[in-house]
This record gives structure tokens, sequence and C-alpha cells, in this order.
């Protein structure tokens, strides 16, 4: 059947809700077009169906499909920072990227690659996974990038900077660690945030703090308030070329059941969206979002919570060029 897509400013947009029910056609990320139909994308939303680096629930692999089925509800205008972020960015899912689930070394190195291929044109990307085994070759790819280290900010339960599992280096509870071992994080500049729930034992933040890790808790949340943890998160960072990574899991279990490594007591979706939108005029360079599994998912509360909060990260990328434009504009270039 034929297209009815929103445009503006020569960006093609979504499918028009009001001229095709939002609940018809195959998924795309907010129903925007595939990479194979704009000419070019400044934001490419890619999924990595990859989850054989999980420690116990798995299903991530269906996660990437499950945050597009559960966009289509994504309305053009975000009031919460006055942009629509479709009309200043070409916005395009570029699918999934095709990743072997028998060798985890195999599948790490397609991410890199596709994730190299995929921004040789200068475009960023948004990557839904997957578990957070393949935050690893994302930050490789832009660290490469961004010519150097990259300053993270790590949403998570967990701190992901532990060494092996059962003898494997590369897995969803280790990622971090192996990136500062890479030297691909700007370790003046890397923070996790929302961190909460039992440890194996104290020296797990030791090290993590010996890796160059601040900590903002999911206390620390409730303690101080969206406010002044922003406030702290950006004196860290400054205009650092920044990469966000955020595990669902970062989200209570009341706010994303879906997921594989659940812990009690997490922030709520609001704050993370406000968080997120406090990252306003940042250096954002590359985002995922990880962790989503369906199968443990009840009335679509973790995909759409995935939806929005990847709504949010497209808000950020499209503010920057709308900052871009207007500075341009107002030297007169
Ligand atoms: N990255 C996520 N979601 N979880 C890591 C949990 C590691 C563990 O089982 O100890
Ligand atoms: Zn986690
Ligand atoms: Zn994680």
């Amino acid at each position: 059947m034929k297209e009815i897509r929103i445009e503006a400013n020569g960006k093609l947009g979504p499918i028009n809700a009001a001229e095709i029910p939002r609940y018809a056609g195959a998924a795309t990320y907010a129903r925007l077009p595939r990479l194979d139909q704009v000419q070019q994308a400044d934001l490419k939303i890619v999924g990595v169906p990859f989850d054989s680096g999980v420690s116990y629930r798995p299903g991530a692999r269906f996660g990437a499909n499950h945050i597009r089925e559960s966009s289509r509800l994504i309305r053009p205008y975000n009031p919460a920072v006055d942009l629509s972020p479709f009309e200043h960015i070409q916005v395009a899912d570029a699918g999934d990227m095709a990743v072997n689930p028998f060798n985890i070394n195999e599948a790490i190195e397609t991410v890199q690659q596709n994730a190299l291929d995929l921004t040789a044109d200068g475009s960023k990307l948004l990557t839904l996974g997957g578990d957070h085994t393949i935050a690893l070759p994302l930050l490789r790819a832009a660290s490469e990038r961004a010519g150097e280290p990259v300053a993270l900010l790590h949403f998570d339960a967990h701190l992901d900077t532990w060494d092996t599992y059962f003898g494997a280096e590369y897995t969803h509870g280790t990622p971090f660690r192996r990136a500062v071992e890479e030297g691909i994080l700007d370790t003046e500049a890397i923070s996790h945030v929302g961190t909460r729930g039992p440890l194996y034992g104290k020296k797990d933040l030791e090290d993590d703090r010996r890796f160059g890790f601040g900590i903002v808790t999911s206390s620390d949340v409730y303690y101080q308030g969206v406010t002044e943890v922003v406030d702290k998160l950006r004196q860290r960072i400054g205009n650092r070329p920044l990469y966000v990574s955020i595990d669902i899991d970062v989200l209570d279990p009341a706010h994303a059941p879906g997921t594989g490594t659940p812990e009690a007591g997490g922030i709520t979706s609001r704050e993370l969206l406000e968080i997120l939108r406090g990252l306003r005029g940042m250096n954002l360079v590359g985002a995922d979002i990880v962790e989503v599994a369906p199968a443990y998912d009840h009335a679509e509360i973790t995909g759409v919570a995935g939806s929005h909060v990847a709504y949010d990260l497209i808000s950020l990328f499209a503010d920057q060029a709308r900052l871009a434009n207007e500075t341009a504009a107002g030297s007169g270039a």
C-alpha cells in the first residue's frame, strides 16, 4: 500500500497517523522511513538482535523489534523540549545487523564493522539492542569516529565493569571494563547512573572507582533530585564527545519488567527522561538502548519506555542540529 508521510524541511518523516492508522503496516522505529527510502540520513536507528552475552534471562535479541512495535504511537512534536525532532535531522531505520548468535567474538567484530560502515558518511547511530555486550564494539566505533576516547554516561542498575563470567571476557556484565582496558573511554568523564542492587563484594566498587567511573546511584537520584544530578554530570563531562548507553534495567522493574536482570529500587521513566532532557547542548556522538527482553514484558510497558527513551535521545541529536543551524544563521554563514 502507498505510504503517506509527514515531510518538512526536506526531511522525510513518519507515516502520517491521520492518514494511515498507526497500527497498520510493518514497524520501523516511530514509523520513520527505512534507510533505503531516503537519500541520506543524519541519524540511523539500527537494531542488534543479539543476546548470547547474558548471564540470566535471555530474550534481548527480540528487543529492537519490540521497541519498534511499541513506538507506533510516537507523535512528531516533543513538547518537553519544544522541538519536532524529525524536522531537524533526517532519521531513518537501518534495520538489523546480522550477528552470529553462536560466536560472541565474531558478533562483536560484526557490530563494530557495521557501526563503522553505517557512520562512514558522517551520520550518527542510535542502536537498539540486544544485550549490553554490544556496547563494547559500539564504543570502539564511536571513539574511532570521534578520533579520541569518548566520555560515557552509562544508565544501568549494574556496573557492567566485572572481569569475567565462567572465564568469558565478553559478556553483558563486562563491556565497560574492557572499554577502559582498551583505552577507548576518556576516564576523566565516565559515570554510571542509576546503579543499585547487590554486588559480589565491595571490591566491585573499588575496581570500578579505580577505572575512573563516577557513580550516581538510584538513591542519589531520589535524594538529590534530577536537577542536581544533571548539573554534576554536565560538569564532569563538559563538551567532550559523549556516548550514552542505556540499559533499560536502570528503570525500576515496575517501569521496565521486560528485561533480563531486574533489580528493585530503580529510577522512574520520568526521572530517566528528565535526566536525558538535561543533557541538551552536550556533544552527543552516539547512543544505545539495550536489554529489552519482551518475553518478560507486560502490556508493552518496557517497549513503550524504550521507545520514549529513544525519542528523547533522538530529540537530543536533533537539538544539536537545531543549535548548529541557528548559530550558523546568526553568524551570517
Ligand atoms: N548488563 C546487565 N543488564 N546485567 C549484568 C548482570 C551481570 C550479572 O549477572 O552479575
Ligand atoms: Zn543492567
Ligand atoms: Zn547493563
